[in-house]
């Protein structure tokens, strides 16, 4: 069988890797060190070796916005919310930037908390983009609703301007342009009671493990879609959290929840949204090195994050 392995909104296989070596948005070291390794282990290349011809970006610079962290709440109810909204900014433009340049952007994190940037910046490049958002968490907290206070359990309720009157000033900037009708998540299974009312109230897809052990992967990448893309016109945004996959294949991060995707059912969504040619953008979050137990812990989690890009990317299409 053969697939169309042209990128419908990328026809030049230009691709921007945006480094976003962030962790302010939990509270766990080592999250931050995610696009180091991730880099080491030969990401840039694998991806060359696709057909795409890629850059670097660091919108971050050299700056270390690690040491800004604490573990008090503020008095909305959330951590670290000025260094967060600042590194997400940065991201946001350089999202937009590469997109507007007709570059893919692959932006490897670091914390989920960097979604509030991706997805916006998207959506400012095309208005019509969705989301699939893939993790075991469904990461649409408020700062009305949120128990940890911990911001990358936040970015989908930032970008769709859920109870907004519940934010802290420093994230004005962000552009609450994503419609509940354009996201759909797969993988959930660690959704805290708040943020079902939310996912209930503004009817959003959501396929947890029960569906994918229900009517099994392929089907719920297909229901999915057809939720948030049924003429299959629209760009797709893909925000991975590695954490999605059971933490037996990826047990190097921060929020492991037992019970996950098979690794090939996870890189199967990648391959599949690669096959639809609308992938315009992919997050890899979540990978934390420093949480291995050993280092086949981190090897297997390290090249688990590449995988995903790969086959995003076109790895598996012929
Ligand atoms: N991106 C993640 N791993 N998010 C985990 C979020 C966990 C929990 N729902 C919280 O709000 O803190
Ligand atoms: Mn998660
Ligand atoms: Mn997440």
């Amino acid at each position: 069988m053969t697939t169309s392995s042209q990128y419908k909104f990328v026809p030049n296989k230009n691709a921007s890797i945006i480094l976003a070596p962030f962790s302010g948005g939990q509270p766990k070291n080592g999250v931050e060190l995610g696009p180091e390794y991730i880099m080491e282990a030969g990401f840039k290349q694998q991806v060359e070796e696709l057909g795409w011809n890629t850059e670097v970006v660091e919108p971050l610079g050299k700056t270390n916005y690690n040491d800004l962290q604490s573990d008090i709440k503020d008095k909305f109810g959330v951590k670290n919310a000025e260094v967060v909204s600042s590194v997400c900014h940065k991201i946001h433009d350089a999202v937009k930037d590469a997109a507007q340049d007709g570059r893919l952007p692959v932006t490897i994190g670091g914390d989920h908390s960097i979604g509030t940037a991706t997805v916006s910046g998207m959506l400012e490049h095309n208005p019509n983009t969705c989301v699939l958002w893939i993790d075991a968490h469904a990461d649409i907290n408020s700062p009305a609703t949120t128990d940890s206070g911990n911001l990358h359990g936040c970015p989908m309720s930032f970008v769709m301007g859920i109870h907004k009157e519940s934010y802290p000033p420093c994230f004005d900037w962000v552009p609450q342009n994503l419609k509940p009708s354009k996201i759909a998540y797969i993988g959930l299974r660690d959704v805290d009671k708040g943020e079902k009312q939310i996912l209930k109230e503004y009817d959003i897809a959501a396929f947890s493990m029960y569906h994918v052990d229900k009517y099994g992967i392929g089907k719920v990448v297909e229901m999915a879609l057809d939720k948030i893309n049924p003429k299959r016109d629209c760009p797709i945004h893909l925000s991975y959290d590695v954490d999605a996959i059971d933490p037996s294949f990826v047990p190097a991060t921060g929020t492991r929840v037992q019970g996950g995707l098979t690794l090939r059912e996870g890189l199967f969504i990648a391959e599949d949204v690669a096959a639809t040619g609308l992938l315009s953008s992919v997050d890899i979050v979540e990978t934390n090195p420093l949480l291995g137990e050993h280092e086949n812990h981190v090897l297997d989690t390290v090249s688990a994050a590449c995988a995903i890009g790969r086959c995003a990317l076109g790895e598996s299409l012929l």
